[in-house]
């Protein structure tokens, strides 16, 4: 990467959107805000790719819309080439759409279908009063020739192409105005698996051809394994950890980075080992969870230091602490029988723990469960098993191999995987509880 002034620089980036609620919460004021992107920052050079990936709903769109202005940022800067975009005006905001584009992820409901190809690139000449010395028609000619499509059939409708086609007359009208920064979002996503690589490659040549930045949006690290000079892995608003593919694979650092590499589907040869499979969906983001937002899923969270937990067994003390949280248990089915034995088989938790006394407490717990008091539950499972991940917000530090939001990896905690120490000095100890509201 190169050392000079970036192409785009993210500050401190936030976008946070009204939840839908219901007329008597917008009465009494309480609306909630949905944090889809919350203080996010990272760097794009001249003609570099950085790739962005998390599960659905993490954010990734709206990071890519919050660039482009498309979507007013809560807070945070956009610097294109220097300038501030955030504050232009609406003209001058026009103006920079020639240097900024947007590829979607659905070329049959992104194009009109009722243009003709030639309208499609024609109309974004237009907007952009582009016409240069050579004539309208050449340009299309040679645009669609560009990205590989036979120049005769400007004169068809969407309907006439296949999927693959579509994408490219897509990327064919963001070249158009010759632009310097594309925001690529999921654009192989819909495909065909044998067409994926196929526009990924074309992409890939228009880099190197043209010099354009990419921000390469996608929900699967196999597709921008090869592609991205940087990756940003996301996670519930937040990057988890970000580097250069070599620096995220060998090997990854963050525990979501593994558990995203585990599941690519083919075998690949940056991960030789079990699939991670993650407990749960991704927690609402209208009310995330407090420190690390991945801490209710994360399979290396950090065991409290005065106890003697396997790490298995303590990942499930958390899921019943997050579950009592949601009150996600449904206590009714356990009624018959053995319900004790039936929640932790439920919970997957052993049936005894290896600390006698982590084994009081979660009985105790589980009692309160099963009397449906869960609040009892959650408050006895947290006061008395301290993790900072849960009171702690990471952030980005830097590592011999990229950036990672995890206290895993910050000298702080001292905590190695499976070693659930913490110093007597860090943030850890005695921290107060910083949720994210
Ligand atoms: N206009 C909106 N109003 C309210 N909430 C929204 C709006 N747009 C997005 N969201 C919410 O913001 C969060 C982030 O959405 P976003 O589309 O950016 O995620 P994503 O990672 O791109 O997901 P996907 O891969 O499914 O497109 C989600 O919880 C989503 O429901």
């Amino acid at each position: 990467m190169s050392g000079s002034e970036p192409l785009l620089r993210v500050e401190g980036l936030e976008k946070y959107y009204e939840s839908e609620s219901d007329f008597i919460d917008r009465l009494l004021g309480r609306q909630k805000k949905v944090k889809a992107v919350d203080d996010v920052s990272f760097e794009i050079h001249e003609g570099e790719t950085l790739g962005l990936v998390g599960e659905s709903g993490c954010g990734k769109s709206t990071i890519g819309r919050s660039i482009l202005q498309l979507r007013k940022p809560t807070a945070g800067s956009v610097y294109f080439k220097g300038q501030d975009i955030t504050t232009l005006s609406d003209s001058d905001l026009r103006d920079l759409r020639k240097e900024m584009q947007i590829i979607f992820q659905n070329p049959q409901s992104s194009l009109n279908p009722r243009l003709t190809v030639n309208d499609i690139i024609g109309e974004a000449l237009d907007i952009h009063g582009i016409e240069g010395d050579v004539s309208r028609d050449a340009r299309i000619k040679d645009l669609l020739e560009r990205v590989g499509l036979n120049a005769s059939h400007a004169n068809r409708y969407p309907h006439e192409f296949s999927g693959g086609q579509l994408q490219r007359i897509g990327i064919a009208r963001a070249l158009a105005v010759d632009p310097e920064f594309i925001v690529c979002d999921e654009p192989v996503s819909a495909l065909d698996v044998s067409v994926q690589a196929q526009i990924l490659n074309l992409l890939e040549d228009l880099q190197d051809e043209l010099g354009i930045a990419y921000l390469f949006i996608a929900h699967d690290l196999s597709v921008v394994e090869h592609i991205a000079d940087q990756i940003a892995v996301m996670y519930l608003g937040k990057i988890a950890e970000i580097g250069t593919p070599e620096e995220l694979f060998a090997p990854p650092q963050h525990p979501y980075t593994e558990a995203l590499l585990s599941a690519i589907p083919e075998p690949d040869p940056l991960w030789d080992g079990d699939r991670i499979l993650l407990e749960g969906s991704v927690p609402s983001p209208i009310d995330p969870p407090s420190g690390c937002k991945f801490h209710t899923r994360c399979p290396r969270v950090i065991p409290p230091s005065d106890y003697e937990f396997e790490q298995e067994e303590w990942r499930a003390v958390m899921s019943l602490r997050h579950r009592a949280r949601e009150e996600d248990i449904a206590v009714e089915t356990f009624d018959d029988g053995a319900p004790m034995e039936a929640l932790r088989e439920e919970l997957d938790l052993p049936s005894t723990l290896s600390d006698p006394e982590a084994e009081r407490v979660v009985q105790e717990a589980l009692r309160s469960v099963a009397d449906e008091e869960f609040g009892d539950a959650e408050s006895l499972l947290s006061e008395t098993f301290d993790t900072p991940c849960s009171t702690d917000k990471p952030v980005l530090r830097e590592t011999d191999a990229g950036r990672v939001a995890c206290h895993l990896f910050d000298p702080a905690y001292e905590a190695g995987p499976n070693d659930g120490t913490t110093t007597g000095d860090g943030p850890a100890a005695g921290s107060a509880a910083s949720g994210d509201d």
